[in-house]
């Protein structure tokens, strides 16, 4: 498995825990966030996540901001971007349960180190459940 992520300078800190936890778990990681705690803008470091995950270049893609609402907002502007922005574990579970989301979205002001790292495991762990839900998804990018 491979995941892309990326972060604005709000979720340097988390970033960085949850590129440790991926690579304790032998997932290779495509690192598209800044590493520094500089101001930058975050679309500058979130549209090359949403490209990896559109091209398959990345299985799935983890972006983090302050309230997570750029980082998901950028992603989503690419057409097979489903970008959720979750706040807890059952929220992650039916991104991914519901929605295929294949873009998890953390706002890193918002939780903490442990919770995101829980999240993030819920999301690597969750399967889509298709059926009903993949007549649905297929209705979101018709606009
Ligand atoms: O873009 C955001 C809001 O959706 C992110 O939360 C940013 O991290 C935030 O706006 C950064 O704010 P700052 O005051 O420039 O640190």
């Amino acid at each position: 498995m491979k995941i892309a992520i990326g972060n604005d300078h709000a979720g340097t800190e988390y970033k960085l825990a949850i590129v440790g936890l991926l690579k304790s778990m032998d997932i290779e990681v495509i690192n598209h966030g800044t590493d520094g705690t500089d101001g930058v803008d975050y679309a500058d470091f979130i549209h090359p996540v949403a490209t990896d995950v559109a091209s398959g270049e990345a299985d799935l893609g983890i972006v983090v901001c302050g309230s997570g609402n750029g980082a998901c907002m950028t992603a989503n502007k690419h057409q097979e971007i489903r970008a959720a922005l979750c706040w807890n574990k059952e929220i992650v579970s039916l991104a991914r349960e519901h929605n295929n989301a294949n873009i998890l979205g953390l706002p890193a002001r918002f939780l903490a180190i442990p919770q995101a790292l829980e999240m993030v495991r819920t999301f690597l762990d969750t399967p889509f459940e298709g059926g009903r839900h993949q007549r649905r998804i297929e209705k979101i990018p018709c606009y």
